[in-house]
């Protein structure tokens, strides 16, 4: 049973309020997406294994809980997920990063893939999936499968918007990977858009416009 993490924080909250307004041009947008993704990273990784470690400080020895294995791998889908796996980078620095790129047809609402990328520590460490928004969920649950498929133990899936469709979707095609969002917002459009929602995230956060 899929764990759905919907983030309550007071900065995060803050953040999305301008991320989703209108009127933010894209490099503010960016900016902000980076920082909820720091945000985001830090609860995802909240309950990362830890172990008991021997320091000495100047003062004195003691014990102290420090990480029990090497960094989760970050892994942005294409486009936007680049701009909110930023802020990952910055909570995680030594994690190996890998990317999946995915396209959504407009039409169709289906993604495909244009390019995959993996380190090879994603075969022995967890990975963390970055992707602002989960609409109809066909993105998440292709990025997932190809994480899988390159043999990550163990999954997060981290967004910025939900759409209550995305989570289903999601939840029942991988209902071991948890999901940690900042929103989880009202419904979809007839055009696959999340409502309220903030646009197309990839077109804001790089200034294209389709
Ligand atoms: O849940 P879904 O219905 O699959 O929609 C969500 C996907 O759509 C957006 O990407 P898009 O295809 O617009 O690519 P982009 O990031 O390059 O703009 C978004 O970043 C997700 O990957
Ligand atoms: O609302 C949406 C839905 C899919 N992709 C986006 O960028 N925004
Ligand atoms: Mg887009």
């Amino acid at each position: 049973m899929t764990q759905l993490h919907v983030v309550d924080h007071a900065l995060l909250a803050h953040r999305l309020a301008e991320l989703r307004d209108a009127a933010t041009p894209s490099p503010r947008f960016r900016r902000l997406l980076a920082e909820i993704g720091a945000i985001l990273t830090l609860e995802a990784t909240r309950a990362l294994p830890s172990r008991t470690a021997r320091i000495t400080t100047p003062l004195m020895e003691m014990d102290h809980q420090v990480l029990a294995a090497p960094e989760p791998v970050l892994v942005a889908v294409l486009r936007a997920g680049l701009g909110l796996m930023e802020g990952g980078m910055q909570v995680l620095p030594e994690a190996p990063v890998g990317h999946v790129g995915l396209v959504r047809d407009e039409h169709t609402l289906k993604p495909s893939q244009y390019m995959l990328r993996m380190p090879p520590e994603v075969r022995s460490r967890g990975a963390i999936l970055f992707d602002p928004m989960l609409a109809t969920g066909g993105s998440a649950v292709a990025a997932v499968q190809r994480v899988k498929e390159a043999g990550a133990p163990s999954l997060r899936f981290v967004c910025v918007v939900a759409a209550p469709e995305g989570v289903a979707r999601l939840s029942a095609a991988h209902p071991d990977v948890p999901i940690y969002t900042a929103a989880l917002d009202e419904k979809l459009d007839h055009r696959g858009f999340i409502v309220p929602g903030l646009g197309d995230a990839g077109d804001r956060c790089f200034g294209t416009v389709e």
